[in-house]
């Protein structure tokens, strides 16, 4: 890490990951710095999520898939099998990309988690519902129905429970994935002011698809490409001048929303290899420096067409999600 002054709080060490035959992250090596913002950025699929499930070992519930390597938190290695993993989650809050309230009241969600870890004084019980409600930003909106369901508040609402729910048992570590991505702008705002603020007391790793909030949020900024580790460093010096051409593309394709491209093939319903072999044709057509707009539906499409693309010399300037099941791929050739 260039900034010696600031302390690592988490060490990754040639961690991969596979999805049965699948390799999602390939021999990640990082720091996670203490006390800031680290943003995950990186087109979809290219192992996001992955990476943070790593740190919490969810990813063991998912079947057929493992993570190696090492995940160094406070001298223990996470994905050491032996360890205690409800202590390891215990440490790592996590905040998801939809709220999911437990079916309960405001006060019994907040409460849940220290109960679980032995706290049964009532009057303790309330000053951890007041303390965690005012830290994530809202106490003032509930503080005279705590006993009604949690299920009742706006969504936005829900997402800062959920924020609640998870600092009430004392985490070193926030990680949140597309934290905002179900939120309205207003309540997504709310959720960036109360992580600004957390960043003094906790560490936080944010996923995010959205190059404008890890700009508005990120200290450091990891990116991740295909699974591989593109670049890492302070976010004012990745976002302003990028060592990695392709950091620099992903940033700038990510702005280019409204990119004028000169031909586009819409591919959704075919399966891969058909997917490259169409894109490919598509490009034959074009001459060089031209760009080429690809729509496809079919998930490994996403990473295997802009590998192939790449493979054969193009230019991949950005792959973007644009509803639930589609995805955007602009190749210049
Ligand atoms: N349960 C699974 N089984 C098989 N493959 C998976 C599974 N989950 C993810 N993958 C694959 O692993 C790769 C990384 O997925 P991951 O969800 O980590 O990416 P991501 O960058 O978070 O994507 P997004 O931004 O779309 O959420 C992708 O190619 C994906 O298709």
């Amino acid at each position: 890490m260039e900034n010696l002054s600031l302390k690592n709080h988490i060490s990754i060490q040639d961690l991969n990951a596979f999805y049965s035959g699948h390799h999602a992250l390939r021999d990640i090596t990082v720091e996670i710095p203490q006390k800031q913002i680290t943003a995950i950025i990186g087109p979809s699929g290219c192992g996001k999520s992955t990476f943070l499930k790593c740190f919490n070992r969810l990813i063991d519930l998912t079947d057929g898939a493992r993570a190696s390597g090492k995940i160094i938190v406070g001298g223990i290695d996470v994905l050491d099998g032996s360890i205690d993993i409800t202590d390891v989650r215990r440490r790592m809050g996590l905040l998801p990309q939809k709220p999911n309230p437990l079916p309960m009241s405001i006060y019994d969600n907040v409460t849940y988690g220290p109960r679980i870890h032995g706290i049964k004084d009532k009057k303790r019980l309330d000053g951890i519902v007041e303390k965690y409600l005012k830290i994530a930003g809202l106490w003032d909106e509930v503080k005279d129905r705590l006993k009604s369901p949690a299920s009742k508040l706006s969504i936005g609402q829900q997402q800062r429970l959920c924020l609640a729910r998870g600092l009430a048992v004392e985490p070193e570590i926030i990680l949140c994935d597309e934290p905002t991505s179900a939120l309205d702008p207003l309540s997504a705002q709310h959720i960036e002011q109360q992580l600004l603020k957390l960043k003094n007391d906790y560490t936080i790793v944010i996923v995010t698809h959205n190059i404008h909030q890890a700009m508005r949020l990120a200290d450091y900024v990891v990116h991740l490409y295909l699974g591989e580790l593109v670049e890492y460093g302070p976010a004012s010096e990745v976002f302003k001048n990028p060592k990695e051409e392709r950091t620099r593309a992903y940033i700038n394709g990510t702005f280019l929303a409204d990119l004028k491209t000169d031909a586009e093939i819409n591919l959704k319903g075919n399966v891969c290899p058909y997917n490259f072999m169409y894109a490919k044709q598509a490009l034959h057509d074009l001459s060089n420096g031209k760009l080429l707009k690809v729509v496809v539906d079919y998930p490994t499409a996403v990473t295997e067409v802009p590998r192939g693309m790449e493979a054969d010399g193009h230019k991949v300037l950005s792959v973007k999600q644009i509803n639930k099941t589609d995805w955007e791929i602009v190749i210049q050739k």
